[in-house]
């Protein structure tokens, strides 16, 4: 009998739901992925930006990872916020026993401009996350730091994700353009070959989450064994939906739709 794809996803939380270890499981769910999920972090968040963060004791977020792993199968998986050098090290050695595709989004701050780690993680992250990665998907802000080079153009960013992959040792690069004007652009290098995903930009404020559900979204699609450029192609269309479908909820930047699949949904 054929077996249900399982992702996981490694992260903190967001109560308001459109964030975070919400966004991910939700989308998981939303492209047929049996969804799990080890909390780093408990975030107190909501549109407007992050109230507070409770960390996970390090032994706790070390137990969830062994219950899952030791029980369950993982067909891909993705980490996103993780906040400390402590914790970055446990999950080092817990992930690279795992065989199956890796989708780092490497958060640093929220939608909202708050920072999500530390600053001494950044660094951990560079040097130690990177290599073991499938993907990596960063935003501009994000692929700034990585490469400690200022990105303005698109040439910028293509040459940002070759630099990710070729000095740091990344799988593939995805350097995404949600922070640039125009067309929404994002760049894939793959270590051998440039791949462009565009799309129309969307005129909305409520974008917040958009990176933990396309992140989540190539996950889904990884454990369903799609090829990365694939796997990328279609969680691109799903995140634009997303970002099109959105709510207006809250009072600050809304949450995406992540049941975007089948339409504008229905409120009847
Ligand atoms: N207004 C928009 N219209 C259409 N697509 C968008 C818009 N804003 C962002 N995107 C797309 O959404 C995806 C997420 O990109 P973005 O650069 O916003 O990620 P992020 O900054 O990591 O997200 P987050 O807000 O969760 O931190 C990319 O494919 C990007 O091109
Ligand atoms: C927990 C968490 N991860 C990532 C982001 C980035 O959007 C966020 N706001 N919160």
């Amino acid at each position: 009998m054929k077996q249900i794809p399982c992702s996981l996803t490694i992260a903190g939380t967001d109560p308001s739901g459109g964030a975070g270890i919400h966004a991910d499981l939700k989308t998981f769910q939303e492209l047929k992925s049996y969804g799990m999920s080890v909390i780093t972090s408990v975030v107190a968040q909501n549109t407007t930006g992050v109230q507070d963060i409770h960390h996970v004791p390090l032994n706790m977020i070390e137990q969830q990872l062994d219950s899952v792993i030791t029980d369950m199968p993982v067909h891909a998986f993705k980490t996103g916020m993780i906040a400390n050098k402590d914790m970055m090290k446990m999950v080092v050695s817990k992930i690279s026993k795992l065989n199956a595709p890796y989708v780092m989004d490497p958060v640093m701050v929220a939608t909202s401009g708050d920072p999500l780690i530390e600053e001494e993680a950044r660094d951990f992250l560079r040097r130690e996350l990177l290599p073991l990665t499938t993907l990596v998907t960063p935003n501009i802000p994000e692929a700034e730091y990585l490469t400690g080079k200022n990105i303005e153009t698109v040439d910028d960013m293509k040459q940002a994700a070759e630099h990710i992959v070729e000095n740091f040792g990344a799988g593939a690069a995805l350097v995404k353009g949600g922070h640039l004007k125009g067309e929404a652009i994002d760049f894939l290098y793959d270590g051998s070959s440039l791949h462009t995903f565009s799309a129309k930009r969307i005129n909305t404020k409520n974008t917040h989450g958009t990176g933990c559900t396309y992140s989540a979204a190539i996950t889904a699609y990884l454990s369903q064994g799609l090829p990365l450029n694939e796997a990328v192609k279609k969680a691109k269309h799903f995140v634009t939906k997303a970002i099109q479908y959105s709510f207006s909820l809250g009072s600050g930047s809304g949450p995406t739709n992540h049941w975007a699949t089948r339409g504008a949904p229905s409120l009847d």
